[in-house]
């Protein structure tokens, strides 16, 4: 009897152990199906690209062409094959607390060094390029982290709300490619330093493009016309083109166009009525090109009407507030807008961009220091001054700099949308250049408590 009670009872344990082992094989299953099906879709996805890429070249090639086989072949086969032309080197090491896009810390700072295994002569690619102001940026999000990605995401400033991906800028995205545009400080050898920018150390950068506003604004796309353009001091000037392709710019802003027969007798449709015109119409048909004395006229209507209305003169408390004696706080109430360019038309009658953009359901937030947190920054030494026992920035060039990139990223409130809603009042830790940085958020405030040496990581030295 004891012999098969404990046969019974040893059968019983290994039936147990068969019942936990076929459920971890049936998790084990689990997992391989969702990896197989994430495969497959990025399968799927890739193998679109090259189709269609295939597509868009056939009709270019010549088959009796014998000349640049390897590579146009390799390219027309649908072998995309990017390499990085360089790395960029960023005063943002980790994702949390870098900027979602440049406009938010025009203080951000980095350096773009070409590789030398892409030209000979990695310095011969930027000749020319130190006669651009700003430069688009195409990189690869490689910290993503993981590769698949959602037909629809939840941007930060939608507080939730889902839209599709391709309605957004989020680094999710079935190619992870990612397009900044940054300021071009100056240009050293084979290397780019860069300002305005939202990309983290070791971003591999795909592609420089020089920003021509004449090629990728709609401000200044005219079939035919008269351009009229505010200088830097904000008075207007008038060229003529002929073929309307390339019209004279005077300012980095938008140009309005006078169409063709404009008068001085109408008085020009204000953008803002003529909400998807591109031109400023008379409604006067019959009447010719514009003479000189009849331009003069428009100018100084268009002249009146812009300072009763049309143009939105706004500065941003960035860089023209100044700061309180001791304090880095900003008065509250200029925080409550979106940061603003300088000097913009009513963009709405040229372009048109989703309403989530310009009224997002979140406002921005007041930033202010403690104390405390000014006398830490207040420590930090700029880039090439070094005292002993003292921390030194490597981008940022001082604390008053640093403090504005502060100002410029919690404003921005960069908490993700979860952990907003979840736990608001935890502590919101990130590093800007060689700072750690710590700060807490009521509902429409962040406050820095306390600023100190970051420790240095694998992406590079904190000093
Ligand atoms: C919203 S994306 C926008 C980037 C670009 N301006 C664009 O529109 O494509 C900016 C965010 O991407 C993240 N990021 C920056 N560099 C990254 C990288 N190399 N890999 C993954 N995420 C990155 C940062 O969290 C940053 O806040």
């Amino acid at each position: 009897m004891a012999g098969t009670c404990s046969c019974a009872q040893h059968v019983k344990k290994l039936n147990q152990q068969i019942s936990v082992m076929r459920k971890e094989i049936k998790n084990l299953r689990l997992l391989i199906d969702s990896a197989v099906r994430t495969h497959r879709k990025h399968f799927v996805s890739l193998q679109s690209v090259l189709r269609n890429s295939d597509q868009q070249v056939r009709p270019h090639t010549n088959p009796d062409q014998k000349e640049g086989v390897g590579k146009d072949i390799f390219l027309e086969q649908g072998n995309i094959q990017t390499v990085p032309i360089g790395y960029i080197s960023s005063c943002f090491i980790e994702k949390n607390g870098t900027p979602r896009q440049p406009s938010v810390c025009s203080q951000s700072r980095a350096t773009l060094q070409l590789e030398s295994t892409v030209f000979n002569n990695p310095h011969h690619a930027l000749i020319g390029l130190d006669q651009y102001s700003h430069v688009w940026i195409i990189f690869i999000f490689h910290k993503n982290g993981h590769l698949s990605s959602k037909a629809k995401v939840k941007p930060p400033r939608l507080n939730g709300q889902r839209v599709g991906v391709y309605s957004t800028r989020s680094p999710h995205r079935p190619n992870a490619l990612g397009l900044t545009l940054a300021k071009l400080e100056h240009i050293t050898g084979d290397t780019l330093h860069l300002s305005g920018i939202d990309m983290i150390t070791g971003t591999p950068v795909l592609d420089i493009k020089p920003y021509i506003p004449e090629y990728d604004s709609p401000y200044s796309r005219t079939d035919f016309g008269t351009t009229v353009c505010p200088d830097a001091a904000g008075s207007l000037s008038v060229s003529r083109t002929e073929t309307g392709c390339s019209p004279t710019f005077s300012h980095t802003g938008g140009c309005m166009v006078l169409e063709e027969g404009q008068t001085s007798n109408t008085r020009p449709v204000l953008l803002k009525e003529k909400s998807t015109a591109h031109v400023l119409s008379t409604g006067d048909p019959a009447s010719h090109v514009p003479q000189v004395d009849n331009v003069t006229t428009i100018l100084g209507e268009i002249k009146s009407y812009i300072s009763q209305s049309n143009f939105l003169i706004q500065r941003t408390g960035e860089e023209n507030a100044p700061l309180t004696d001791r304090t880095r706080a900003e008065p509250c109430e200029s925080q409550q807008a979106e940061p603003k360019t300088e000097v913009c038309y009513d963009e709405t009658s040229i372009s048109q961009v989703a309403s989530w953009i310009r009224e997002p359901p979140v406002t921005s937030l007041c930033v202010r220091f403690t104390p405390n947190a000014e006398r830490d920054l207040d420590q930090f030494l700029p880039p090439g001054k070094r005292v002993p026992g003292q921390p030194s920035f490597r981008f940022l060039q001082g604390p008053e700099d640093a403090a504005a990139a502060i100002r410029g990223v919690l404003r921005a409130d960069p908490r993700s949308v979860y952990r907003r809603m979840s736990c608001p009042d935890r502590l919101f830790y990130f590093t800007l250049d060689s700072a750690h940085i710590t700060c807490w958020f009521g509902s429409d405030f962040a406050e820095v408590v306390q600023v100190r040496l970051a420790e240095p990581t694998a992406a590079g030295p904190a000093d």
